[in-house]
């Protein structure tokens, strides 16, 4: 006998579905979604949470005609399903396969993409005001947020904007679970948190918007009926609706943790090492331990920064400030101002949404925060937005700052406790996934380790962090080839260590590797200081290209822009066999 969900074949069709049928579609939506997501990775728990939200929506709302835009895009699974895509999730988050977050590649029915936070109120305010102002009345704009995402200073400034402007149509859908990864935290969700005994949050009607709520999230019918009223209003209006984070699926409805918030695709551990996000979170109850002026700060992402050891040890000295980075490395600048020194731990690419903060609130002061920056550079499944490939180039405009990139589990150690007791600024980036073997140094140079090789008149590598491996191997193959390649970490990338510039003048080239985009890097760093020095030594680097790259693993991706031992080695050759060997002395 044919599903539901077979006979869904257009949103149409799902819309002529007899309401007595959906609570069995969403049955079968919620099997295929623990099927395949408990396969692929995923997040899971977010996405068993809207499932009879998504089915209401599309129900009620003509898409893409309506504009609906999911915050953070993380739980837009059910909404794919419904949109055409049901078959493509046996390659969720693979490359060449359907993207984690909403993709306009894959369907008009998909709007943003970034996978950042707190975006959506502020997109459906342009909507809305695009949709008046082009006449086109009868479009409706609505918007996904989370309860999470609701922390996030961005939907302060959209709903400030929302809602002094009464006669204009916006949907909001507040899907609150009451989580982020952990509980959402702030008074806001305390606010919220008066509708789960039926109470009224009075926050948005006082700042002009309607509220209808609550809305129990997993009854289809009640949703509906208050989705066509928020319709009808044709005004700025929130619906309130309590959901389940990974509702339906035991796994998910009773882990504490996260309720299954992203699974890893199954087997996806790296061989060998430990989590730089574990060392890290280790090193710092270490340092903590020693040092009663060091404290933490997350931005909702206490598990994923590893920071709960850090609070089980000390719960008064960590901070988790919601989905608000720039809130986070401000406050720290006030932790450090008020005599601490603050450890702010994000996620890469959620920095970007925090660099004024950086360079005016920290750097332009000199205080001393360290910023930890956990999946920098390539990170895999989740794609363009989530890529930690801008960090290296954003800090390296922050006068000041020193930024650190580990080889190793013994590197990451030692340069977190020189990061915390520098005066000033500091940030360690380090990607996501395991720290491989201990790669010993075999002597210095200035600031940096050398690490092979040392006879000058070859080629100068100079490598850091999780690229230090893949580049020994290319040095390893260019010997054996008759290159000679001396390979030397920095360790502390930004400022430029002198003593590696006065270095260079005797290698005939200077090749840099590193996992950040390519404008404004590493490379061009070294290659300023060579130039301002006065060394004419050519300076070649391999970055990541300065575009958005797709999600795929890690792995691959890397290879795929020869930043993997194979690339690096035939990068030297191409480069090489072009300049004759430069006889040294
Ligand atoms: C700016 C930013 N910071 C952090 C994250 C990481 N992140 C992804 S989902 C999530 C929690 C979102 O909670 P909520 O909005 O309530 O959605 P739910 O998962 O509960 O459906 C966080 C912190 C992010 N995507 N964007
Ligand atoms: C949606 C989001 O931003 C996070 O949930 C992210 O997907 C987690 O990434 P990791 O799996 O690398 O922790
Ligand atoms: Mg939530």
């Amino acid at each position: 006998m044919s599903s539901h969900l077979d006979t869904v074949t257009s949103l149409e069709r799902l819309r002529e579905l007899p309401a007595t049928a959906l609570p069995a579609l969403a049955a079968e939506i919620r099997e295929e979604l623990i099927s395949n997501v408990t396969r692929t990775g995923g997040h899971l728990g977010p996405n068993l949470g809207v499932v009879e939200l998504t089915i209401a929506l599309h129900r009620v709302f003509s898409s893409p005609r309506d504009a609906i835009v999911w915050d953070t895009g993380h739980q837009s699974y059910v909404h794919k399903m419904l949109t055409g895509r049901r078959d493509a999730f046996a390659r969720l988050r693979q490359a060449d396969g359907l993207s984690g977050y909403p993709s306009r590649a894959e369907s008009e029915h998909d709007l943003v993409e970034n996978s950042h936070a707190s975006t959506a109120l502020s997109y459906v305010d342009g909507l809305a005001k695009a949709f008046a102002l082009r006449g086109e009345h009868d479009r409706a704009a609505v918007a996904v947020v989370g309860d999470g995402a609701l922390t996030g200073g961005m939907c302060w400034e959209a709903l400030n904007n929302i809602g002094a402007a009464p006669h204009r149509p916006l949907v909001i859908v507040l899907n609150d679970n009451g989580r982020s990864y952990s509980p959402t935290t702030g008074s806001v969700a305390a606010h919220l948190a008066v509708a789960r005994d039926g109470g009224t949050p009075a926050l948005f009607d006082a700042l002009g918007l309607a509220y209808l709520g609550p809305v129990d999230g997993h009854d289809t019918a009640a949703l509906e009926r208050s989705l066509r009223t928020a319709r009808a209003l044709r005004a700025p209006v929130v619906v309130h609706c309590i959901t389940q984070k990974g509702r339906g699926y035991p796994a998910a409805e009773d882990d504490e943790v996260d309720h299954l918030h992203a699974l890893s695709p199954p087997g996806s551990g790296d061989a060998g090492g430990r989590p730089w996000t574990s060392i890290t979170a280790e090193e710092l109850v270490d340092i903590a331990r020693q040092r009663p002026d060091v404290v933490a700060v997350t931005a909702a992402m206490l598990h994923p920064t590893g920071l709960h050891e850090l609070a089980r040890v000390f719960p008064e000295r960590v901070f988790d400030v919601g989905i608000a980075e720039q809130h986070a490395v401000t406050s720290a600048a006030g932790l450090a101002l008020g005599g601490l020194h603050p450890v702010v731990c994000l996620y890469s690419t959620f920095l970007n949404r925090a660099f004024d903060q950086v360079l005016m609130d920290v750097a332009l002061h000199g205080l001393p925060v360290t910023f930890v920056l956990d999946r920098a550079g390539i990170t895999g499944n989740d794609g363009a937005s989530h890529h930690g490939m801008w960090d290296l180039s954003l800090l390296g405009l922050v006068p000041g700052i020193r930024v650190a990139a580990p080889r190793d589990e013994p590197q990451l150690r030692a340069l977190l406790r020189e990061a915390v007791s520098h005066s000033g600024p500091t940030a360690l980036r380090f990607p996501k996934g395991h720290a491989g073997p201990e790669l010993p140094a075999r002597g210095r140079i200035g600031g940096a380790d050398l690490l092979c090789g040392g006879r000058p008149g070859g080629v100068l590598m100079v490598v850091s962090g999780a690229c230090v491996a893949a580049g020994l191997d290319a040095a390893a193959r260019l010997r054996m080839t008759g290159e000679d390649v001396t390979v030397v970490d920095p360790r502390w990338l930004l400022p430029v260590d002198p003593a590696l510039v006065a270095a260079a003048e005797a290698f005939r080239l200077v090749l840099t590797v590193e996992d950040n985009g390519c404008a404004g890097g590493y490379s061009q760093a070294l290659n300023q200081a060579l130039r301002a020095a006065g060394c004419t030594v050519p300076v070649h680097g391999i970055a990541l290209p300065q575009r958005f790259l797709p999600h795929g693993t890690r792995g691959d991706l890397l290879a795929s822009q020869g930043l993997d031992a194979a690339g690096i080695a035939a990068f030297v050759r191409a480069h090489c066999a072009s300049r004759p060997l430069r006889r040294s002395g």
